[in-house]
């Protein structure tokens, strides 16, 4: 087997990945030739595993790179049942992942409801669902998803039509907590072309997704029933590519990197904001860092009490001496550990009671809320 760049590189990025996790090499034997089993006990990571090409050569390279440091290594395979023969593809996948070492392989069944947010949307929520679950329940450590470079990009794409500001070009975290379990992405430096080129390395075979797109004619636009990320990847993106003449796959994900480094130091300062100029009632801890959602480092609920906050309220001088992008931050915060949804009317309305203040009237919010100014405080409570 040729030892190529593109598997240098990800032989790296996962042993990096696995260190900034705590996950390096358990004990020195592990590093030195002769095969050394991990102990029953060792730390277990799980590949999230598709059967497609990013999550195949992920798997094969954490089954490696898992035994040379002493951890245990193994699968989670969720079938969807959405396609005819899904259940074939996910019991190949579990062949495959046996057959590369990795141990527990454990195939995971979902329904997925027809929810309002589209049938993309709700086998991504029954699938982080059933990971997450699995994962609790083998007491994992870690769970790798095998999303590339590529897919970052597309998502830069996808997010700018659906949210605007800084917010929405951070693409999706490195890494991030989901209801208790660790979840990271040691493969967003590398590109499509690059995981397949890995797969042809070690040999592998993998499943192509047919709503992907992948085997479609190029010069034909994929039809407007494909899902969007499949829509960006096969027509939007290589157009672009094309326009601009440059590799703008790249480009997308590093200013995603570079956006969701600043977007985490406006986070920081948001939440000392918080914990200083706003006061939930029942009271609500604002001190520990927001949690991160699976595509995005968003912003989400500033950690309310399990039963969450009915009603805050904000000190208005001292916010209003803060940068309007610092202003518009905590007020989003605010709304968003009270349960509301963030809409940049409700924001912009409030911060005029803020930083604008002529005895405004009160602004009418979702769920009966409302947010209005009295002397010196602006409370957001429900209508009495
Ligand atoms: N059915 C599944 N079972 C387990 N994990 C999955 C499944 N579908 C997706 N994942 C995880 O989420 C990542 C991203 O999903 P996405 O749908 O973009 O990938 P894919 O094109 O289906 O597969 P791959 O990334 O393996 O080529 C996958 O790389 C994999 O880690």
């Amino acid at each position: 087997m040729a030892y190529s760049s593109r598997l240098r590189t990800a032989i790296g990025d996962l042993k990096s990945c696995l260190k900034s996790q705590g996950l390096g090499l358990q004990d020195p034997a592990f590093a030195q030739h002769g095969s050394h089993e991990p102990l029953p006990d060792a730390p277990l990571v799980l590949v999230a595993c598709s059967g497609g090409r990013d999550s195949m050569a992920l798997a094969a390279l954490t089954s490696t790179v898992c035994a040379s440091l002493g951890l245990r290594a193994g699968t989670l395979i969720v079938d969807h049942g959405l396609q005819e023969g899904s259940a074939q593809v996910a019991d190949q996948c579990a062949q495959h992942c046996r057959s590369l070492g990795l141990d527990p392989v454990q195939l995971l069944t979902v329904r997925v409801a027809q929810a309002g947010s589209g049938l993309e949307a709700s086998a991504r929520q029954a699938r982080y669902q059933a990971l997450v679950q699995a994962a609790k329940a083998k007491t994992a450590d870690l769970v790798l998803l095998a999303h590339t470079k590529s897919d970052q990009a597309e998502t830069v794409l996808m997010d700018l039509m659906h949210s605007s500001g800084l917010d929405s070009i951070t693409g999706m975290p490195a890494s991030f907590r989901l209801d208790g379990v660790s979840f990271a992405r040691p493969f967003l430096r590398l590109t499509r072309e690059e995981t397949t080129g890995i797969c042809s390395d070690l040999g592998l075979e993998w499943w192509d997704d047919p709503s992907n797109g992948d085997g479609a004619d190029a010069g034909h636009p994929l039809p407007v029933d494909y899902p969007l990320r499949s829509r960006i990847r096969h027509d939007l993106l290589p157009y672009m590519e094309d326009f601009f003449g440059g590799d703008l796959t790249s480009h997308l994900a590093h200013s995603a990197s570079l956006a969701a480094q600043d977007q985490e130091y406006l986070e920081q300062q948001a939440q000392e904001l918080m914990v200083r100029l706003v006061g939930f009632e029942p009271l609500a801890s604002v001190a520990q860092s927001p949690t991160t959602s699976p595509n995005s480092a968003k912003l989400t609920t500033a950690a309310p009490t399990s039963a969450g906050p009915q009603a805050a309220s904000i000190q208005a001088r001292g916010l209003a001496a803060q940068h309007p992008a610092m202003r518009r931050r905590v007020i989003a915060k605010t709304m968003l550990a009270l349960g509301l949804p963030v809409l940049s009317r409700h924001v912009e309305a409030i911060d005029q009671l803020i930083a604008n203040w002529h005895g405004q009237g009160p602004i009418h919010l979702p769920s009966g809320y409302s947010a209005a100014r009295q002397k010196h405080v602006i409370h957001l409570c429900k209508y009495r």
